[in-house]
Formats: C-alpha cells, structure tokens, sequence
C-alpha cells in the first residue's frame, strides 16, 4: 500500500509554506501568473522555494510564459517543475525541458470525457499532467477556481505517466474524489483556503491527513 501524492498550490507565505511541509505535502506551488490571487514575486518565490528545497517537489506555475520569464524563474527559483497551465503545444514542453533542465507538468481543462484525448499527446512529453476543472465562464483564472468535474472519468485512465485529479477538492470531498476516480496524486488551491487566495494552515493539514489517510494498491 502507498500513500496518495498531493500538491499544495498558490502558496504565498512563510506560515502556509511551513505547515503544508510540516504535514507532508509532495509538491508546493508557487503562482506565477500576475492575475492570480496567490501571485508571488520573485523575491518571495525565492524564499519560499528555500525552505521547501529537498522537503517536497516545488513546482511553479505558469500560464502561457514566454522563454524569457521561464527562463528567469529557473534562475532565481530553480523549481524541479514547471506546471504549464495555458495554451502551451507539447513542443514548447519539449522546448522548455530541453533549455531549463526541469521536469514539466501539463495542467488540462476537463469538464468531459472528450476532454482527455489530447492527454496523450502531453503524455510524449510532460512529466506529470494535471487533470483540473474547466473555468467557470467569465472567470479571468485558468485555474484556482474551486469548481469540479464529474471525477469517475478519469477511473481506469492510462497514460504511462503519472497525472493528478484537481479542482474544487477540499478537505471534505477529497477521500471520495480519491475512491472514486481511482488517482493516486490530487491537488488544490481553493479548498485550504479561508478566503480568495488566502491560504489557512489548519485547511492545509486537514487536506493532508484526508489525503494521505486514503490508501491506494502500490
Ligand atoms: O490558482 C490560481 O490562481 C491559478 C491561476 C492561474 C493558473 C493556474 C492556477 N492554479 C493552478 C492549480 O494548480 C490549482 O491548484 C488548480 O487549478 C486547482 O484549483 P482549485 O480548484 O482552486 O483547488
């Protein structure tokens, strides 16, 4: 039996940062994208990427970047992944693996079963994917929304690449969000939150324990 992987995003403080590793998150977010609520500068990226080098995965988030930005995030930051949450080609994963060294997660917006063929094509190339909800129409965020899709879809998925269930989980529904899709990595911004992009450290260890409490074949 092994335990479930979970990937704490949008974290924008020392506190935060603390607890999620403290209760043993896998990966860490830090946003880059400016529309964010949980935007981080890059100072505050470098901070935070400090601590939790060596503890857990960090993974910036970026949204349609040029090679100019993604290449100063490698800089300073050094994160071991680069979440792509645009528009971007599989090529420009590729592109990207190639001149920065890092791994690459491909984020994907799902509200229907349709909505996973193009996976296969990411899977050539990125590390990870991330299966998270469409966004609501109107909302200027490609992700970090906190609303779900039908999770049984993913059930039986093959990709030959590790991917990971997101959108609107929190620490009430991810057990079942976890039984019911049978993934084994989740993730969430909203749910550990007390307000729009104000993470709360209590959510966060309560979002692990409901997590990592689930056990999974391994
Ligand atoms: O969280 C954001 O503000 C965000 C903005 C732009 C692109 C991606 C963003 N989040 C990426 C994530 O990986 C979130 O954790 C994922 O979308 C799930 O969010 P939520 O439904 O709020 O748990």
């Amino acid at each position: 039996m092994s335990d479930i992987k979970v990937k704490i995003c949008g974290l924008s403080t020392e506190d935060t940062m603390a607890a999620a590793l403290d209760a043993g998150a896998d990966m860490v977010g830090l946003m880059f994208f400016p529309k964010s609520p949980r935007h981080v500068t890059l100072s505050q990226a470098c901070k935070l990427a400090d601590m939790a080098r060596g503890k857990a995965d960090i993974v910036a988030v970026t949204v349609n970047m040029d090679l100019d930005g993604l290449s100063r995030i490698k800089e300073l930051v050094n994160p071991d992944i680069i979440q792509f949450h645009g528009e971007e080609a599989p090529e420009s994963l590729a592109a990207a693996k190639v001149m920065h060294g890092t791994k690459v997660m491909k984020a994907m917006s799902i509200s229907e079963k349709a909505d996973l063929e193009a996976a296969q094509y990411y899977a050539i190339v990125a590390d990870w994917l991330l299966f998270d909800a469409k966004p609501p129409k109107g909302s200027e965020l490609p992700g970090g929304n906190g609303v779900s899709y039908d999770w049984t879809i993913l059930k039986d998925l093959d990709l030959k690449k590790p991917f990971m269930l997101s959108g609107g989980l929190d620490p009430e529904n991810v057990a079942e969000a976890i039984r019911v899709s049978g993934v084994t990595a989740v993730d969430v911004s909203s749910g550990v939150e007390r307000e729009k992009g104000v993470k709360d450290s209590d959510l966060i260890r309560a979002f692990l324990a409901a997590a990592k409490g689930v056990k999974v074949p391994g």
